[in-house]
């Protein structure tokens, strides 16, 4: 008898036991309801605030003035002078930076995450170029020149303010092809401590339809976050060549794009510290607009080395190589007469190839004469070459 009991007692208590472990799961299963359901009701809650919460005004910092207020050019249109929310680190607050105000426009309350374009990312961006003004040989006056311009405003603006003139804005650099007017730009970047941002003005129009005049806008934004910098604008004459007839849209795009660079150059302070370089091979036809005052109004001049800056050329290059005693200068300058830059560095380079290819490791006087006639050849090829388009064209 008693063992029946003992088997009713057990029976029951096994169900008692698994009516516990089932009403512990199910708390379990329902309080991972209610976390759930909370998440829920935190999504949907921010999202509310989110659709209620006033819309901030998107703008770009011109200028911080002295009495730490800001100027912007708000996205709606008007430039606007503006305090700064408490909460904002004032450091952060620089011309180009985006930052959003609030509704009334009368407050930054947010820096924006910089949206750098990345169109803007496919330029060529030195922050600290390596070119120095003793690796360009035979363009002493035109380095003085840009050093006044150039350098000296970026490095002492006050010097300028004190005596009261404005240093040029831009300053053009004209030349045939290799003559180093990339590496003067360079040069003057470095030997400034500025940032280098080169572009190559066809690009703009080829690359970038119905773009150019927002990259323009952007490359000027961008230098300014980065300043000091220098923008070097190569082959300027791709934008900026005078057209006498607009009509297709091609045209209409490349005339946009003029029109916002000019804005840009006519919209900044001469002593801010950016500066514009363009080069061009083609002064012939730009368009006059470019090289008013307060835009490209310093014009200089890169010609094909002389004689001694010739000479100079060559060594500089063969300082670097292993050459052989008797390598006279003077009778590598007389032959290569009419080359660039460009052309003497080939010529080094090739006549290095020459011994290479000989089993040799230095570089004789021969190599250098061999590789001359060899450039030479080449340089008159592309020449005809060149002709021949302009003929058939
Ligand atoms: N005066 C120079 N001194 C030393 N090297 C030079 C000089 N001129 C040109 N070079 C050499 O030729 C290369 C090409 O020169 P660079 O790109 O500066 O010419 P550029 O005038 O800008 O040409 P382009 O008009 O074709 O853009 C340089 O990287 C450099 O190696």
């Amino acid at each position: 008898m008693s063992g029946d009991f003992d088997t009713i007692r057990d029976a029951s208590s096994s169900d008692e036991v698994q009516l516990v472990r089932l009403l512990e799961e199910k708390i379990k299963s329902l309080q991972i309801e209610i976390e759930n359901l909370r998440k829920e009701l935190n999504y949907y809650k921010a999202e509310m605030e989110k659709m209620l919460s006033p819309p901030l005004i998107e703008a770009v910092v011109l200028d911080v003035l002295p009495d730490g207020r800001v100027l912007v050019r708000s996205s709606s249109g008007p430039n606007l002078v503006v305090n700064v929310a408490s909460h904002i680190d004032q450091k952060l607050i620089k011309p180009g930076v985006s930052v959003a105000l609030n509704q009334r426009g009368s407050t930054i309350l947010e820096v924006l995450p910089q949206k750098e374009d990345p169109i803007v990312k496919t330029m060529e961006i030195v922050e600290k170029p390596n070119v120095t003004y003793s690796e360009i040989g035979g363009l002493e006056e035109q380095i003085k020149e840009l050093r006044e311009v150039v350098e000296l405003p970026l490095k002492k603006p006050e010097i300028f303010r004190e005596i009261g003139v404005e240093p040029p804005k831009g300053v053009l650099l004209y030349g045939p092809p290799g003559t180093g007017k990339t590496m003067l730009a360079k040069a003057v970047a470095t030997e400034s401590n500025a940032v280098f941002i080169h572009v190559v003005a066809s690009e703009f129009a080829q690359k970038f339809v119905g773009e150019g005049a927002r990259i323009v806008r952007e490359l000027f934004e961008m230098a300014k976050r980065k300043a000091p910098s220098i923008i070097f604008i190569d082959e300027i004459d791709a934008i900026g060549a005078k057209r006498i007839d607009i009509g297709t849209s091609g045209e209409r795009e490349i005339q946009r794009t003029l029109m916002q660079l000019l804005a840009e150059l006519d919209g900044f302070n001469p002593l801010d510290n950016v500066k514009i370089i363009a080069a061009t091979n083609r002064i012939d036809i730009l368009d006059p607009a470019l090289l008013r005052p307060g835009r490209f109004d310093r014009i200089i001049e890169v010609p094909l080395p002389d004689f001694r800056g010739r000479t100079e050329i060559f060594n500089i290059y063969l300082k670097k190589m292993k050459i052989e005693d008797n390598i006279n200068l003077e009778l590598l300058s007389q032959l290569s007469e009419g080359f660039s830059g460009a052309d003497i560095k080939n010529v080094c380079v090739e006549a290095a190839y020459m011994a290479i290819r000989d089993g040799r490791n230095k570089v004789t006087m021969k190599d250098l004469v061999d590789a001359i006639t060899k450039i030479n050849v080449k340089r008159n090829n592309m020449e005809s070459m060149k002709e021949r388009r302009e003929k058939y064209s």
